[in-house]
């Protein structure tokens, strides 16, 4: 499960991120606890091509919210977004599910690299904001800050 590191520039600071990939199986749920619980960000990724990926991401999150630190930063993503043919959650669904619980969201694709970078960069940024709060800094939105950046897959095809 661990680790993959991970390098962002934010506004000149290079912040490293160590990243944990951790099994989605339901079989692995109990020793997963241990690995998220003092995590200060969770990417929750399902595949937009697979149902049960993305019904199963409210267990996740009501989950996290009993093991992972309060304050924890969340994002979801809806990743395959290359695999348009075979899609079966809408982009609205997932916008849906993350306005429900006030998390920012992102379509991504790990083949092509559609938005993950970005992913990536807004979780640095918010807790690059956190770690440096200053009383009279104007405050980061991560939600705000992912929907000004963030590429659809429905558009965009001159890219
Ligand atoms: N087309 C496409 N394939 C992808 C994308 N992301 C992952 N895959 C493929 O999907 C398969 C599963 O990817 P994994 O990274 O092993 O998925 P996982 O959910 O981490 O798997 P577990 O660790 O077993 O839970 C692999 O064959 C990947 O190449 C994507 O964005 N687009």
């Amino acid at each position: 499960m661990c680790c993959k590191n991970k390098v962002v520039t934010v506004d000149g600071v290079r912040v490293k991120l160590q990243i944990w990939d951790t099994a989605g199986q339901e079989r692995f749920r109990s020793v997963t606890h241990a690995y998220y619980r003092d995590a200060q960000a969770l990417l929750l990724l399902y595949d937009i091509t697979n149902k049960s990926s993305f019904d199963s991401i409210r267990a996740w999150l009501t989950e996290i919210h009993e093991y992972a630190q309060r304050d924890v930063v969340i994002m979801l993503l809806g990743n395959k977004a290359d695999m348009s043919s075979e899609r079966v959650i809408r982009s609205e669904d997932g916008e849906t599910l993350a306005r429900e619980y006030g998390v920012p969201f992102l379509e991504t694709s790990a083949k092509t690299g559609m938005n993950v970078e970005l992913a990536f960069l807004a979780i640095a940024k918010e807790l690059k904001y956190r770690a440096g709060q200053q009383a009279n800094e104007p405050s980061f939105q991560i939600r705000d800050y992912v929907e000004s950046q963030k590429k659809r897959s429905s558009c965009c095809s001159f890219m």
